[in-house]
């Protein structure tokens, strides 16, 4: 499993930006540089994130041992929160299979993951390490209202690291297109969109902004979850193959710079089945828009340490936030509750 992880996060950090090896206190502070990060004994010390990229299938069982494998190999290397991408749980072949599939919140599959990230990871863990948190980035979940609509919600859930479910999004941008080359997408088929946006969590790595795959076309959304307070926004995407390279990376990079979070997006990849493959290419993005982690095409994990100083400091430099004018095209990002 070793094997599948992409680039070290340390050595992909000083192939990108060799002045990151530069000690913080060699930063000149009348001039300080703009990522100004140093790859020192202090970075340890900083929380460590991981990014699970899978190619989910038909096969819930088996996909489950395939995000269970990564998730374990991303506790052994230390991180406390571990991301996979939308449909972790199963990519089926149609809408009906899609229903047939999906299970409530307090299901056979919820509970699984509630034992992965909970005993059975905590017993390898070294004495006083943070547990693991999991974002399962977009379970498709019967809900309350099941009987009367048929359909599911796209539902990202956050469990912390006793297993518990601390959080839920469903998401509210419902992915209804036809894009030439890419087969069409009609989520609104099978799946309701979520009522309404879900306040940042708190986590070892920060305040966690949820979000879902498509919901990164729309800036609104995360503006109003930086201005609740988020630190990382997350989009755990099942990404098209031909909407992905052209706008996969600038998306993610643009909610990183406009909003001045980090960016987690854990991404599909791979053929699913006959009908479907995804982008993959899930990727890390620090508030100045570096990527600073990322997998290729094929299943894997990529890690990063956020640093939630070097985020302040950036907002203090650059501060966007403070430069707002809702005077002239009203306030997009007002209070989610
Ligand atoms: O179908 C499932 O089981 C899970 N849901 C998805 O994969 C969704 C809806 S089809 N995919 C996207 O939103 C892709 C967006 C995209 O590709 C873009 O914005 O360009």
């Amino acid at each position: 499993m070793l094997g599948f992880i992409t680039r070290p996060p340390h050595r992909f950090l000083s192939l990108l930006c060799p002045e990151l090896r530069i000690p913080r206190l060699s930063v000149p502070c009348a001039q300080p540089r703009p990522r100004a990060m140093a790859i020192s004994s202090s970075s340890c010390k900083l929380p460590l994130v991981a990014v699970c990229q899978v190619t989910s299938t038909p096969d819930k069982q088996q996909n489950f041992k395939t995000c269970a494998e990564l998730v374990r190999e991303a506790a052994r290397l230390g991180a406390c929160l571990a991301f996979l991408p939308e449909a972790f749980d199963f990519i089926a072949r149609d809408p009906a299979e899609t229903l047939r599939l999906s299970e409530p919140l307090g299901g056979r599959l919820l509970e699984e993951y509630t034992r992965l990230a909970s005993k059975e990871l905590s017993v390898s863990l070294p004495p006083r390490e943070c547990g693991l948190w999991l974002s399962l980035g977009g379970f498709h979940e019967r809900g309350q209202d099941w009987e009367q609509t048929q359909k599911i919600y796209n539902c990202h859930v956050l469990l912390n690291s006793k297993g518990a479910v601390v959080a839920t999004y469903r998401k509210t941008h419902l992915c209804d297109v036809e894009i030439p080359g890419q087969g069409p997408m009609c989520e609104s088929n099978s799946t309701m969109p979520g009522p309404s946006l879900e306040s940042p969590v708190s986590t070892p790595a920060g305040k966690v902004g949820l979000a879902v795959c498509y919901d990164m076309r729309f800036p609104e959304l995360s503006l109003a979850l930086a201005q609740a307070g988020a630190e990382i926004l997350t989009y755990p995407s099942a990404f098209g193959s031909v909407t992905g390279p052209a706008h996969w990376e600038v998306l993610l990079r643009a909610r990183a710079i406009e909003t001045q979070c980090y960016v987690v997006a854990a991404a599909q990849c791979g053929r699913h089945h006959e009908k479907r493959a995804s982008y993959g290419h899930s990727m890390v993005v620090d508030p100045w828009g570096t990527v600073v982690a990322r997998c290729s095409e094929g299943p894997g994990l990529c890690l990063a340490r956020i640093d939630l100083s070097y985020l302040r400091q950036l907002r203090q430099h650059l501060p966007v936030f403070q430069h707002r004018r809702p005077d002239l095209y009203g306030n997009l990002g007002h209070p989610l509750s």
